[in-house]
């Protein structure tokens, strides 16, 4: 083990990576409160601004990923779709089989520059995760209770919303609903023989209804749908704490751009478009077991420094009355940060995920 790798492992490095994340976090977090009286002047300006502050917080995930553990992210796609990510609004539809699926999201939005402004479909309970799901609140993420009866309508409302929104964004959707357990992949495997459908190996059966309302409320604002396949080389298993170990990572990344046109406006004939999609994600994630790549050619857009210098950056701001003080009074909030970032990185866990998915269901639909 090199001294980096050794420093990098440390835990008083870990102390003061947490301590920078919680208080600048909590001061985004009231920055973002200040913001809220703007909105009745400028709605524009005050989401400008909360794109930026919220960079400032998702950044410093990012630059731990790219920067302190290191990992590549590679991407395969067609060239001639590359121009146009960054420069239009695109619904993400991405497989939710790893705990740092989300970062690896994020590191390619940071790449295209639309880290600050980019969504979610999350669940209701992330909303109360603090500096992240606070944070979320002021970028309109939208957020649904998985009970169809009640997200038909604040989802839509939502999304809606997003119509007049001032910068390009991607609208992340995980169609599966929760996170892939083999007792998870079993039920949903009896879903799909009760509906007549294919088994898939390496994907749950994709929820349909949220595709559907986001695809017909987002028609006219987002110009495609990006298939996005996510898998990691030589079978890694990454984690959050892995990479606060600074573990390096390999992550591939398969994108297949579709004009949004393509995708049928009828919700039965929508939802039979995402069932395929997903065979097809099956495939491409067979291929990349069988061979170790996803088909087609490679791009390694470049990691920007934005996203190190807004980390020092905080560094420098937090870490100076650190040294000046150094007192019992800091290390006692580092060490209690330290347990709140243990407790955010807990909901990453895949082994503390809900039991969303798990309830067997009757075979005999058709
Ligand atoms: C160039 C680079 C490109 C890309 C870069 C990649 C990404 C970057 C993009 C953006 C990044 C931005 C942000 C990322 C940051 C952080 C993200 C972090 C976390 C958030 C993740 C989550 O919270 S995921 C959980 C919440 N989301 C969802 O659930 C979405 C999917 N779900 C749905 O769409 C659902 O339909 C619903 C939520 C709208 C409603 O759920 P509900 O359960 O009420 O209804 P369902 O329709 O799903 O259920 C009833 C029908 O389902 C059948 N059923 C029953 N059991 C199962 C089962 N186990 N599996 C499948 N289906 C089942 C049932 O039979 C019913 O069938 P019907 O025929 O009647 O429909
Ligand atoms: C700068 C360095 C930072 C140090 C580490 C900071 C750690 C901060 C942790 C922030 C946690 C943010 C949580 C947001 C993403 C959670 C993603 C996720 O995967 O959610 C699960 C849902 O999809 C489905 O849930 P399940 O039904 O599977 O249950």
């Amino acid at each position: 083990m090199g001294v980096l790798q050794l420093l990098k492992s440390q835990f008083l490095c870990h102390l003061i990576i947490c301590y920078v994340f919680v208080v600048s976090g909590l001061i985004i977090n009231l920055l973002q409160l200040c913001t809220l009286p703007l909105w009745l002047v400028s709605k524009q300006l005050a989401r400008r601004i909360n794109i930026r502050l919220a960079y400032c917080v998702s950044s410093q995930m990012v630059a731990a990923l790219e920067w302190w553990s290191g990992t590549e992210c590679t991407l395969y796609t067609d060239p001639k779709s590359y121009p146009l990510y960054g420069n239009e609004n695109a619904i993400v539809v991405l497989n939710h089989s790893f705990e740092i699926d989300f970062l690896c999201g994020w590191t390619f939005c940071d790449r295209f520059g639309v880290l600050g402004s980019s969504k979610v479909l999350a669940k209701k309970e992330l909303a109360y995760v603090p500096i992240i799901g606070w944070m979320w609140y002021f970028l309109e993420i939208v957020f649904c209770k998985r009970k169809w009866e009640e997200d038909r309508r604040t989802v839509a409302q939502s999304l809606q919303n997003l119509r007049d929104y001032p910068e390009n964004y991607w609208f992340l959707l995980y169609c599966e609903g929760t996170r892939f357990t083999p007792k998870k992949h079993q039920v949903s495997m009896q879903v799909a023989e009760s509906k007549g459908l294919p088994k898939l190996k390496y994907h749950l059966l994709p929820r349909t209804k949220g595709f559907w309302v986001t695809v017909q409320n987002l028609r006219g604002t987002a110009a495609a749908v990006y298939d996005s396949t996510l898998n990691f080389r030589n079978n890694e298993s990454p984690t959050l704490l892995g990479i606060l170990n600074g573990k390096k990572y390999h992550a591939d990344l398969y994108v297949r751009r579709i004009p949004l046109e393509m995708i049928p406006e009828d919700e039965a004939e929508c939802a039979a478009w995402l069932h395929k999609l997903y065979q097809e994600k099956d495939s491409f994630q067979e291929h990349y077991t069988q061979t170790g790549c996803f088909p087609g050619p490679t791009v390694s857009p470049p990691r920007r420094p934005w996203s190190l210098i807004n980390w020092l950056f905080w560094c420098c701001l937090l870490l100076y009355p650190l040294d000046n003080i150094l007192n019992v009074l800091s290390l006692t909030l580092s060490f209690t940060a330290s347990l709140g970032v243990r407790w955010m990185i807990g909901q990453t866990e895949i082994d503390k995920g809900s039991s969303y998915g798990n309830k067997e269901v009757p075979l005999n639909r058709n």
